[in-house]
């Protein structure tokens, strides 16, 4: 996909081993501002693996990440500071209320605690948890939860986000509010990583979408070039076709066989 844009993110030549099993094979990838990029793949396909690597979370890879211009092997870590992340299974402090912990993160990407404060007691009310910002976040619902790593993503107004199944426990409600705020922080300028299984949420925000399968890019493009070279109607229909699967059905049977075959012995 072409863009004359500014260059947020450039890979080259990404690869990576865990022992000796090739997770990343030789990945590269040119990331423009404003993109909302849906980085999708099957079940161990990298894509976490990726967004560790660009995070700085995980080492010992080879090729280059850059990020703002700087490789992140080299950069003394200040890119994070533009950076918000939203991880699929996050571990939050659930002995501190939402606001130390919110406060807590702020601090950590260099705000004023009183303006982190404020800014975090604003964003809760936004999602309709402001009662709650005193409250343990172990007392938390799911949802509430994740609304709050929402927000701890986004209060030092990052340029890079990268997203990891963020609307995970959210009421449709928020949804709305999660994707629309996706589309508005695009429109300003912020580039977004958002790696989902939902495809047809996928398809309808990312302006590019990128399949990684055995940690290799199979295909890159806005969701009508995918359409138009696959023959398929829906994200998911791609997703399957490129991703070679077709036995669903003969799955769900064997499945629903394999659970019906203790009755038969409960009845003997
Ligand atoms: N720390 C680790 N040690 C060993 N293997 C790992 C480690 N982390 C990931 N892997 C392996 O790397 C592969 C890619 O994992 P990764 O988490 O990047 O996949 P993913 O595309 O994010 O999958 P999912 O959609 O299930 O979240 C998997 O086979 C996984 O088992």
């Amino acid at each position: 996909m072409k863009n004359t844009g500014e260059v947020v993110l450039c890979i080259k030549s990404l690869s990576k081993k865990f022992g000796n099993k090739t997770v990343l094979n030789g990945i590269d990838l040119e990331v423009y501002k404003g993109q909302i990029i849906g980085y999708i793949g099957p079940n161990g396909a990298g894509k976490s693996t990726t967004v560790k690597i660009m995070l700085g979370l995980l080492d010992g890879y080879s090729g280059s990440v850059e990020l703002f211009g700087k490789d992140i092997s080299s950069d003394n870590y200040t890119y994070k500071r533009k950076i918000g992340y939203v991880p699929e299974t996050a571990e939050l402090y659930e002995n501190l209320t939402a606001a130390e912990y919110l406060v807590f993160v702020g601090e950590l990407y260099g705000m004023d605690s009183s303006i982190a404060e404020e800014k975090a007691r604003k964003l809760m009310k936004e999602f309709g948890i402001e009662e709650v910002f005193h409250s343990r976040i172990s007392s938390f619902s799911k949802g509430m939860k994740q609304k709050v790593l929402i927000i701890s993503s986004l209060l030092h107004d990052p340029d890079l986000l990268f997203f990891d199944e963020p609307l995970s426990g959210l009421d449709a409600n928020s949804v709305v509010i999660i994707k629309e705020l996706m589309t508005q922080l695009a429109e300003r300028g912020k580039t977004i990583f958002y790696s989902s299984h939902i495809m047809d949420v996928v398809e309808k925000i990312s302006n590019r979408i990128i399949l990684l399968v055995n940690g290799t890019i199979m295909a890159d493009g806005s969701f009508e070039e995918l359409k138009e070279k696959s023959e398929e109607g829906t994200l998911e229909e791609i997703f399957n076709q490129l991703t070679g699967f077709h036995q669903h059905k003969s799955i769900a049977q064997d499945v629903v066989s394999i659970i019906s075959e203790g009755k038969e012995y409960e009845s003997v």
